[in-house]
């Protein structure tokens, strides 16, 4: 048995329309893996497969070797595999602290009901100020979240999916949306998620791919087409006709 996640020979077919083909990989803990790849490329179900919101047609996912396929999303959730920004809902009048004491709440499955009580819980607490720490929101704790600005939010998003103590962390384009003044935030935020934790991100911002991945996974018409080191990646010729070809096209 190998730690981390085990993608082995992955089809997905939408009626005669097959749109992830054979696709092998593996993420480990630590890794910091992005996955790019042409508008229709097929991420987003590949990211739906990981997580159990899409069945594959054929093919094996296994999280330290067991087999997630029978689970559904909310058990691979509880199994370890986490997505933002999916699976994240901001209550956006609540605070920034209140957001994150439901977060972790709802990991340890005392619910809403326990939300009056729950800042008497020294545990709690202090979990959800270490979060505010790790992401540097402490000076906005108790702010509506509503008041702060959109990359801020996104941050809070991403905090809030940390407290549920992935092991595979699923980033699906955390720089959509954010100003570029503002995106030094998420480069930031991914720099210091936790070192052992294994982090896929899915994202079309190039600069942000560069600055944060280790490897590349390139993606075309459903199947892997390279994996490389970003380096490597960037002198690639048939992805540089992939994304010059895109750009004049
Ligand atoms: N539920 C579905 N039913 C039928 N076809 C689908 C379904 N979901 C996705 N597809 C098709 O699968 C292909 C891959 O789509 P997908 O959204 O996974 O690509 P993507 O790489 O994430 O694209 P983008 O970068 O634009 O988000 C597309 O041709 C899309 O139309």
């Amino acid at each position: 048995m190998s730690a981390g996640l085990e993608v082995r020979g992955l089809n997905k077919a939408f009626g005669g329309l097959t749109v992830s083909k054979n696709i092998t990989l593996d993420l480990r803990p630590g890794d910091r893996k992005a996955l790019i790849g042409p508008n229709g490329a097929g991420k987003t179900t590949f990211a739906n497969l990981i997580t159990g919101i899409d069945r594959p047609t054929s093919g094996e996912i296994r999280l330290d070797g067991r087999d997630l396929r029978p689970l559904s999303a909310a058990r691979r959730v509880r199994a370890g595999v986490a997505k933002t920004f999916q699976i994240t809902t901001l209550f956006k009048r609540l605070t920034v602290r209140e957001n994150l004491r439901l977060a972790v709440l709802e990991r340890e499955r005392r619910g809403l009901r326990m939300f009056a009580r729950a800042d008497g819980d020294p545990a709690v607490e202090h979990e959800v100020a270490a979060l505010l720490d790790q992401f540097g929101l402490l000076r906005h704790a108790d702010a509506p979240v509503e008041s702060l600005a959109y990359g801020q939010q996104r941050l809070i998003e991403l905090a809030l999916t940390l407290a549920l103590r992935p092991r595979i962390l699923i980033l699906d384009e955390p720089a959509a949306g954010v100003p570029s003044s503002e995106s030094h935030l998420i480069v930031e935020a991914i720099e210091r998620l936790p070192s052992d934790l294994a982090v896929l991100i899915i994202e079309h911002d190039m600069k942000l791919v560069f600055q944060v991945a280790r490897s590349i996974i390139v993606l075309v018409a459903g199947a892997i087409l390279t994996e490389g080191t970003p380096s490597q990646i960037a002198a690639d010729p048939r992805v540089r006709e992939l994304y010059l070809g895109a750009a004049h096209g």
